[in-house]
């Protein structure tokens, strides 16, 4: 069993004997739309991990890096990200999420820390940044493929009246590494694409088993 706190940029620095690893977020606002004239709020640079889960790209902290330079390092490696024109620095930082794992005697050990960053980027260098990634080093290692999160909902027409939660509800159902679904929707929060509330419902539809039948229900039948 494992428990997870936040912890602050100076908490994280003072725990010892833990593993380091640090993930960021690229975003854009396409200002484009979708089906049915949907717009898209914003679009996330996710990763189609080996383990076949969903994450962000980055990864551990070597011994002797400090964050900053273990997570730029990663960003290279896992997506051939020029690090010059696209630096990921202390700005960037959202929060830090303590791992504690629970020991045969019941106790709670501290193992992991990890950082996440955001960085927003323009609808063109997001394009070109994923154009890039087959140059990657670990490109088909550990990232099998970024992917566009789309945060997005469908309020009008048949599609949102037949299946309430396609779109960003029903992506928080797939599985995710880690923290990374927390980290996620922090960011979202943080960098004001979606609000607290919207965020609340989308969860509730997503939890919604109704829902969920009708969505895994619908998919000879449905209409795009
Ligand atoms: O997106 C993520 N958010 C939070 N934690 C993550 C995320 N992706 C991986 N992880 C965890 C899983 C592992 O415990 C470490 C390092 O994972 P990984 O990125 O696979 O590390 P390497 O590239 O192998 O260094 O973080």
């Amino acid at each position: 069993m494992e428990k997870w706190t936040k912890v602050s940029w100076e908490e994280a620095d003072e725990i010892t004997d833990v593993v380091r690893a640090a993930h960021c977020a690229f975003w854009c606002e396409p200002e484009t739309k979708t089906l049915r004239d949907t717009p898209i709020k914003a679009l996330l640079m996710m990763q189609l991990r080996f383990d076949g889960l969903l994450g962000f790209p980055g990864g551990l902290i070597d011994a002797g890096e400090n964050i900053l330079e273990g997570l730029n390092r990663e960003l290279r490696e896992e997506m051939a990200l020029d690090n010059a024109r696209f630096p990921v620095g202390k700005e960037h930082w959202v929060s830090a999420h303590l791992r504690q794992t629970q020991q045969p005697d019941g106790s709670f050990k501290k193992t992991q820390v990890c950082h996440f960053f955001s960085k927003k980027l323009s609808k063109e260098d997001f394009y070109e940044i994923e154009k890039k990634q087959l140059e990657a080093d670990h490109w088909g290692y550990e990232n099998f493929g970024l992917i566009r999160a789309p945060v997005l909902e469908f309020t009008a027409g048949s599609v949102a009246e037949k299946y309430p939660g396609r779109g960003f509800a029903w992506f928080l159902t797939h599985s995710f590494i880690s923290c990374a679904r927390e980290q996620m929707t922090e960011m979202i929060i943080s960098e004001g694409i979606l609000t607290k509330d919207e965020i609340n419902r989308y969860f509730e539809m997503s939890r919604n088993p109704e829902l969920h039948e009708k969505l895994i229900n619908s998919s000879s039948t449905t209409e795009n």
